[in-house]
Order: C-alpha cells, then sequence, then structure tokens
C-alpha cells in the first residue's frame, strides 16, 4: 500500500493543493534525536478531545486510529477536526500508546463560526470539508428558515457547496419551506425523492405528500440510498437541529463502522461523549471501509454546534450568500449597511420590481435579521 498523504483524490484540491507546496513547518530545523518531519505519517484528524487527537492513518500495516498529542512547537496552531497532519512517534495506535503531530497540512477550506453574531471571536468547526448538508425536519421539529440561512451563509463564505436534507416528509409536504428558496439554485435532498433535486427546478422539488403517522417513524430508505451515494468521496460535514433525524442518518450511513471504531479510543465508552466534530468514515459503496488513511468518504457530526453566529462574516460577503438579493449590491451606495429604512439601500427596490420573485420580501426580512443582530448593525460602524 502506498503512504497515506500522496494518494488524494486530485478532485478535492486545486493549485493550493498541500502536496504541490511544501509545508512551512516541514522545513524547521532538524534534530538528531527526533524523527525528520519528511518522515511523518499524513493521516486526518477525526476529533479533538481536551488536547488529544485521534488521528486515522493507514500505511503498511494498514488503517487506524491512534492518539496524539500537538508537538510543542505546534502550541500556537490549533488543530481541528478534519485536519490533515503529519504524525510521527509511536503510530501503533496500542492501548496508552502516544503519537505527535509535528505537521499540520494546508486546508483547503475552514467552516467556522462565532459563538453569537456580536462576537468576532474564531471558532474553526470543522478543516478540509467540501460539502454542507443542512438538515431540518419538515416538521417536528418545525424549520426555521433563520437556522438555513444563517448554514448558509457560513457556507458560501468558506466556499463548501451547501446540500439541504430536509427529513419527515411524512409528517409534512415542504412544498412551503422549499417556495422559500425557489429563487436561489440550492441542492436539495428530501425524503420521498429518488434523486437530487434544485430549488430553481420547480417540478422536481414537488413531493408525493402522503399523510404519515404523526410521529417520529425511520428515516427515510430512498433519502438514505441519495445521500450515500451523493457523499461518496466527498468529506461532509452534518448540521441540524435536535430531533431532524442526524444521528439516525451517521449510523445508517456508517454502519457498524460507528458502534465499534474510533469513537471508543477516544472516551474510551461507547458513545462520543465530547462536543467537538466527530469525523465518521463511511463505506463505500462496495460496502468496504473507504477509507484509506486519509482518502475516502468521511461525514463529520457536530454534536455541540446549534447555530452559526456570523459576527465572522463581512456584510456584505452576508447579503452575496443571498444570490437572489446580491445582484442588488451593485447599486447600494458606498458603505450601505443594507438596515431596513437605509436611505438609498438597493435591496428595498430589487425586491419590489420582483427580481427576487415572490419569496423576495420574506428572503429580505430574513437577511436583516442576520444582519441586525451583528455588532457593526449600527449605523456607521463597519
Ligand atoms: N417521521 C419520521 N421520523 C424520522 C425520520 N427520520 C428520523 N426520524 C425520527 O426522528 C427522531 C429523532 O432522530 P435523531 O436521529 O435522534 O435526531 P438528531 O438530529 O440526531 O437529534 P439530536 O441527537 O438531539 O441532535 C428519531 O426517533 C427518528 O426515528 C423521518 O424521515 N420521518
Ligand atoms: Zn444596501
Amino acid at each position: 500500500m502506498s503512504r497515506p498523504g500522496r494518494d488524494f483524490d486530485p478532485r478535492r484540491w486545486d493549485e493550493s493543493d498541500v502536496r504541490a507546496r511544501p509545508s512551512k513547518k516541514g522545513s524547521r530545523p532538524r534534530t538528531k534525536d527526533r524523527p525528520t518531519h519528511g518522515e511523518a505519517v499524513v493521516g486526518r484528524v477525526v476529533t479533538v478531545d481536551r488536547g488529544r487527537y485521534t488521528v486515522h492513518i493507514g500505511d503498511e500495516d494498514g488503517t487506524r486510529d491512534i492518539t496524539a498529542m500537538r508537538a510543542k512547537e505546534l502550541r500556537r496552531n490549533p488543530v481541528v477536526t478534519g485536519d490533515l497532519v503529519g504524525v510521527v512517534g509511536d503510530l501503533s495506535g496500542r492501548e496508552g500508546s502516544l503519537a505527535r503531530i509535528v505537521r499540520i497540512e494546508d486546508r483547503s477550506t475552514v467552516l467556522r463560526r462565532s459563538a453569537d453574531d456580536s462576537d468576532a471571536y474564531e471558532r474553526v468547526v470543522v478543516a478540509n470539508v467540501d460539502i454542507l448538508v443542512i438538515m431540518v425536519a419538515a416538521a417536528n421539529p418545525e424549520p426555521r428558515t433563520g437556522f438555513i440561512d444563517r448554514a448558509l451563509v457560513a457556507a458560501y463564505d468558506a466556499g463548501i457547496e451547501p446540500i439541504l436534507c430536509i427529513t419527515k416528509t411524512d409528517l409534512r409536504d415542504p412544498a412551503d419551506l422549499l417556495s422559500h428558496y425557489r429563487h436561489l439554485d440550492l441542492e436539495v435532498l428530501t425524503s420521498g425523492a429518488a434523486e437530487p433535486a434544485r430549488t430553481g427546478d420547480a417540478e422536481s422539488a414537488k413531493m408525493d405528500g402522503t399523510d404519515g403517522p404523526d410521529g417520529d417513524a425511520d428515516l427515510d430508505a430512498g433519502l438514505l440510498a441519495t445521500l450515500r451515494t451523493r457523499l461518496e468521496g466527498h468529506i461532509s460535514v452534518l448540521v441540524g437541529p435536535s430531533g431532524v433525524g442526524k444521528s439516525t442518518l451517521l449510523n445508517a450511513l456508517a454502519g457498524t463502522r460507528r458502534a465499534t471504531g474510533h469513537v471508543n479510543a477516544v472516551t474510551g465508552r461507547g458513545r462520543h461523549t465530547s462536543s467537538s466534530a466527530l469525523a465518521i468514515p463511511l463505506p463505500d459503496s462496495s460496502g468496504t471501509d473507504g477509507t484509506d488513511g486519509t482518502d475516502g468518504s468521511w461525514l463529520v457530526d457536530t454534536p455541540g454546534i446549534r447555530s452559526f453566529g456570523l459576527g465572522l462574516v463581512d456584510r456584505d460577503r452576508v447579503v452575496e450568500a443571498f444570490e437572489d438579493l446580491a445582484p442588488a449590491l451593485a447599486d447600494c451606495p458606498r458603505g450601505c449597511l443594507h438596515a431596513a429604512g437605509e436611505p438609498g439601500c438597493a435591496l428595498d427596490a430589487w425586491v419590489a420590481a420582483g427580481h427576487a420573485g415572490a419569496s423576495g420580501p420574506e428572503r429580505l426580512a430574513s437577511l436583516r435579521r442576520l444582519l441586525d443582530g451583528r455588532s457593526d448593525a449600527a449605523a456607521g460602524e463597519r
């Protein structure tokens, strides 16, 4: 087996590929009594718990999870779930073994949030993911467009592709919810639909609208199959409010790996109890563990994340994430805060002219709710 770190799926990388330019840290002076960083095996951080990192590696001896700590020289460099790191030392993964992280590869993406909108302190949720699955239920719990809109802004800001996944469509037809996004080209997966649809495509968003029981049932098999195919070969992160079916989905997708795998390596218990993000390897379509060290498909669970504070995202970037409204930005006066009643803000005229369709006024209201909560919301501050 070739060394992990050399066989990445090229689709995931661009010119800023971590392999294409040598890591700055890789050229640090070497000392005799340590393994050189050039010998580091590259692995993926699957979770972080109180300064201990679980790293998934693969080499001649197979794939496994090891526990590692950061080398002293990386003290100031945060390591997060999803990171690709170089590890040295005891890579056996045996009980009590501890390896050392000596290098953090450049990140292709960083999904970040602030605690709330008035806070600009960055919390990195996860690194290197390329898909954000925003999971909501059609009912029970009621879907909140505010949550979806925030997540869309975070995805847009991070350059991560969002997918809106709607569960529990057996309880309610999600047509009303989807109408909110009709003027976005947003990929939507719903239970009851055989294929991914896009909100821009009204026909395919139609549901079969059966009236289901008023309680909880199992995750829809069609949705599961669609997601399995859609997420293959990707590193995805799953966010959603409590009760929409995230655990149900993760268990179904990950199969036995979740129960028997590295979850226990972190906590020593049967469940992942830390609130930090946890990357779960997904089996490929042949049913085998698709992760060859760093490669393969991963789905990152984010148990601690209930919302996305947008304190870090520039106001104009927030507007840009509302693709149906963003063209109006060109006509806003310089320094426009896009707040309600702001003189000359072009958003009102844009929506009034019908450019954003029937859902335009609601979308603008949602955008302004996001902008209002920010610390820079006061006029004049930017
Ligand atoms: N009716 C219906 N129920 C579903 C569907 N998908 C999941 N459920 C049920 O919804 C309930 C909540 O699912 P969970 O997987 O625990 O939800 P969660 O998002 O992980 O919630 P937290 O663990 O609190 O974050 C479970 O009883 C599932 O069986 C669906 O498509 N339709
Ligand atoms: Zn404006």
